[in-house]
């Protein structure tokens, strides 16, 4: 649970580039800004996800965006960047909706496991806007798609440490099964005609799913893009969600600010419209604070898909470039830029929303929680959005947030004064260590 401090402390050398004495493998760490924008830009295609990590992770994300390289991931782009990286107005009324679900099972006045929650709440979303049958896992009983998402994280992210040699253990198998028939099932029954009503009858059909159909694509490619959603569009907004919600109990300053904006300009009775959720300048800066702070991709994997180089932190000064064999892994150290002292200042580790008072446009090479350059993430209108739609309800809705953590097998309410702050862990995301036990009351 100490994987970002460590990281951020290994690098503070001249350069700011290290090579990690690993048996077996070869692997360079960096938060060299220049060299970050070389992997990420101007040298992209000499890096990528590489055949390990392929051979690992499409057990759960096919041969889809987030495990191809070259033209199978352009072709994989291609086919969800229409959808993907826009935000329909209809996707503010689903939005409502799962966010009206998510309020009723916080009003119970018990505490929750926040994140598992805000997963719910993200995939639902995610289900409903891309292909018009939500998930509904927040009303469900059947949480089995969700246990097999997170047996088989829990499973990979070991295979992934142990990188080669992970590659040839197996899977988790129960969990494959059952996020395959998953896949299946809504390719089985999707049928816009079959809609209750023509508002839903159009939403579908002018899905990512309803257009890629009517586009003849194959099934296995439908499902390579389906569950790309899925998992692209899920873990990051609920880690997101819930930093923000942990980082406003512990700053209650912040949250009354935040509340005082929010309460003026929005009635809980009417959905929220784009034009507000807009005019939030400082639930932005929130936002942008708890991306910083706690950045979902924290740690940033690319393999070496030839010999290159990367353009500087070599040598005795740090200034010299750095030869890469292909099959090099590099680690691109993003939380550790996030916390670096010499760009955000001393007090790089303070969670401050007001640092971005007078600069509301991060520079773009210092601040990534969304990468950079080709690869970045194709939902990041539609994540802010649901991010700040949920934060808003929640805060609107509720006028107590506690914090409770576990002490003699009883949860009990924090003195958010004196805990000291929840560590990070390195699991697939970059998450909080600890369950975020919160209780919600009106
Ligand atoms: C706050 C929430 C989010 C954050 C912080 C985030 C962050 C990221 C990051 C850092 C990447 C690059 C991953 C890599 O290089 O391996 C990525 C990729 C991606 N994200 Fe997001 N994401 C969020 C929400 C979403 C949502 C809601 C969607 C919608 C479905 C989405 C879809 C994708 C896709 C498809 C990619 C793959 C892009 C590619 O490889 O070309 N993300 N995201």
């Amino acid at each position: 649970n100490t994987v970002l401090e460590w990281s951020n402390e290994t690098l503070n050398v001249p350069g700011r580039t290290v090579e990690l004495p690993l048996v077996g493998t070869n692997m360079i760490m960096t938060d060299n800004v220049d060299n970050i924008r070389a992997i990420m830009t101007t040298q992209f295609e000499h890096f990528g996800k590489g055949d390990t990590y392929r051979k690992i992770w499409s057990s759960l994300m096919r041969n889809s965006v987030l495990t191809t390289d070259g033209q199978a991931w352009q072709d994989n782009r291609n086919h969800l960047v229409a959808h993907v990286a826009k935000i329909r107005p209809t996707d503010y009324a689903v939005t409502e909706r799962h966010s009206q679900s998510l309020v009723k099972v916080l009003s119970d006045g018990q505490p929750h496991d926040t994140l598992d929650l805000l997963n719910r709440f993200a995939i639902d979303v995610v289900s409903d806007i891309f292909y018009g049958t939500s998930t509904n896992t927040l009303v469900s009983n059947d949480q089995s798609l969700r246990d097999a998402i997170q047996q088989h994280k829990d499973r990979n992210t070991w295979r992934n440490l142990l990188s080669g040699l992970g590659a040839l253990l197996p899977p988790n198998v129960k969990a494959c099964e059952t996020i395959d028939s998953y896949l299946d099932g809504v390719l089985r029954n999707f049928s816009p005609e079959q809609s209750e009503s023509l508002e839903e009858r159009d939403r579908k059909a002018s899905s990512l799913l309803g257009d890629l159909a009517a586009q003849g694509v194959a099934q296995s490619i439908l499902k390579d893009q389906i569950i790309s959603v899925i998992v692209g569009g899920r873990d990051s907004v609920a880690i997101i969600t819930t930093w923000a919600l942990y980082e406003l109990v512990r700053h209650p300053e912040i949250l009354h600010e935040l509340r005082k904006e929010i309460s003026a300009g929005i009635d809980p009775s009417t959905p929220i419209n784009p034009a507000q959720i807009e005019s939030f300048v400082f639930l932005n800066r929130v936002v942008l604070e708890t991306m910083r702070v706690h950045t979902s991709v924290g740690i940033n994997v690319r393999t070496a898909l030839r010999d290159t180089s990367l353009p500087t932190g070599g040598g005795a000064d740090g200034t010299s470039p750095v030869g890469i064999l292909a099959g090099t892994n590099v680690i691109m150290g993003l939380d550790s830029v996030h916390h670096r002292k010499d760009i955000y200042g001393p007090d790089a580790n303070v969670f401050d929303p007001h640092r971005w008072d007078s600069n509301s446009k991060p520079d773009t090479w210092t601040y990534y929680p969304f990468n950079r350059g080709p690869r970045s993430c194709l939902g990041k209108n539609l994540a802010i959005m649901k991010v700040k739609y949920a934060l808003c309800r929640l805060l609107q809705a509720f006028s107590v947030i506690e914090w409770l953590k576990k002490a003699d097998g009883k949860l009990v309410v924090v003195d958010v004064d004196k805990e000291p702050a929840m560590k990070t862990k390195m699991a697939f995301n970059t998450k909080p260590a600890d369950i975020v036990w919160l209780r919600f009351a009106k």
